[in-house]
C-alpha cells in the first residue's frame, strides 16, 4: 500500500465525510467510516463514499455470537469493504465464521485491546494481564484463525509482527509529537508506529479537527 495513512471520518453527516475526503484525498491512502457514520448513513452513505474512488475501511467492530456475526458480513454484501473490522474477543469461532462469510477482497482484522484502554481499564473488566499481553494473546487467536490481521496500539505492533510475520497490521491511537491525547491511553507518533511494523495508521482527530484538514494529512504523510 503507498500510502499507509487512513483518515477516520468519524462524522454521522454524509455532507460532511465527503467534504472532509475531498479535502485530504491527495494525501490518504483510504477512508475509514465508523459506527457513527454507518448508523447514520447505512449501505447507501458506504456506497456514496466509495464514489471517491479510495478504499474503504468499514469499521463496524462486530462482536457476537458466530451465527450472528456472519449473517451480519453476509448482509454487507455489494458493499465489499477493503478493511472490516472484528473484535478478536468474540473467541476463535466467531473470527473463523467471519473470514469465511466476509467477500474475497475484503480483509477482516480482528481488534485485539481498544487503544483507549490501560492495563487499569483491563483489570476492572477482569482481564488479569497487560494490555500488551493481552493483545499478543489476542493476535495469536486471530492469527490461528485465518483473518487477515490485527488492530493494536503502535506500544505492541513490533511484538505481534513478531508473532505474525505476514500479518496485516492496524494502528490506531497514533498522534503527532505533541497532539492532543484525548480519551486514547494508547499512544504512539506515526512515525513510531510505521517503524515498529504498522501497515497501516488510522488516524481521525488530528486531522478532521484541525484548521487545514488537507494540511494536516499532508504534514502527517510527509513524516511517514
Ligand atoms: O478499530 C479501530 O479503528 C480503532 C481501534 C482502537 O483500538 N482504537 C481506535 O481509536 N480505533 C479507531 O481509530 C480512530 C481513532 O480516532 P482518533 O483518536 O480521532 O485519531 C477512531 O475511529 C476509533 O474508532
Amino acid at each position: 500500500m503507498s500510502n499507509r495513512l487512513f483518515v477516520a471520518l468519524d462524522t454521522p453527516e454524509l455532507d460532511k465525510a465527503r467534504a472532509l475526503a475531498s479535502k485530504v484525498r491527495h494525501h490518504v491512502g483510504g477512508i475509514k467510516l465508523g459506527l457513527e457514520f454507518f448508523m447514520a448513513n447505512g449501505r447507501s452513505g458506504v456506497r456514496d463514499m466509495a464514489e471517491l474512488g479510495l478504499p474503504i475501511f468499514l469499521d463496524l467492530k462486530l462482536h457476537d455470537i458466530p451465527n450472528t456475526v456472519a449473517k451480519a458480513i453476509m448482509a454487507l454484501r455489494g458493499l465489499d469493504p477493503a478493511i472490516l473490522t472484528v473484535h478478536a474477543a468474540g473467541g476463535r469461532a466467531m473470527l473463523e465464521d467471519a473470514k469465511a462469510a466476509a467477500p474475497l477482497g475484503t480483509k477482516v482484522v480482528a481488534v485485539t485491546t481498544l487503544t483507549s484502554l490501560d492495563g487499569a481499564d483491563l483489570k476492572s473488566i477482569g482481564c488479569s494481564g497487560d494490555p500488551h499481553e493481552q493483545v499478543l494473546r489476542l493476535t495469536e487467536l486471530a492469527r490461528d484463525a485465518g483473518v487477515d490481521g490485527v488492530v493494536c496500539s503502535g506500544e505492541e505492533v513490533a511484538a505481534a509482527h513478531k508473532l505474525w510475520p505476514k500479518g496485516f497490521f492496524v494502528v490506531p491511537g497514533v498522534r503527532p509529537a505533541g497532539g492532543v491525547v484525548g480519551d486514547q491511553k494508547r499512544v504512539v507518533t506515526p512515525r513510531a508506529a510505521v517503524n515498529a511494523g504498522a501497515s497501516i495508521l488510522v488516524i481521525g482527530r488530528p486531522i478532521t479537527q484541525a484548521e487545514d484538514p488537507d494540511l494536516a494529512a499532508r504534514e502527517i504523510a510527509g513524516t511517514l
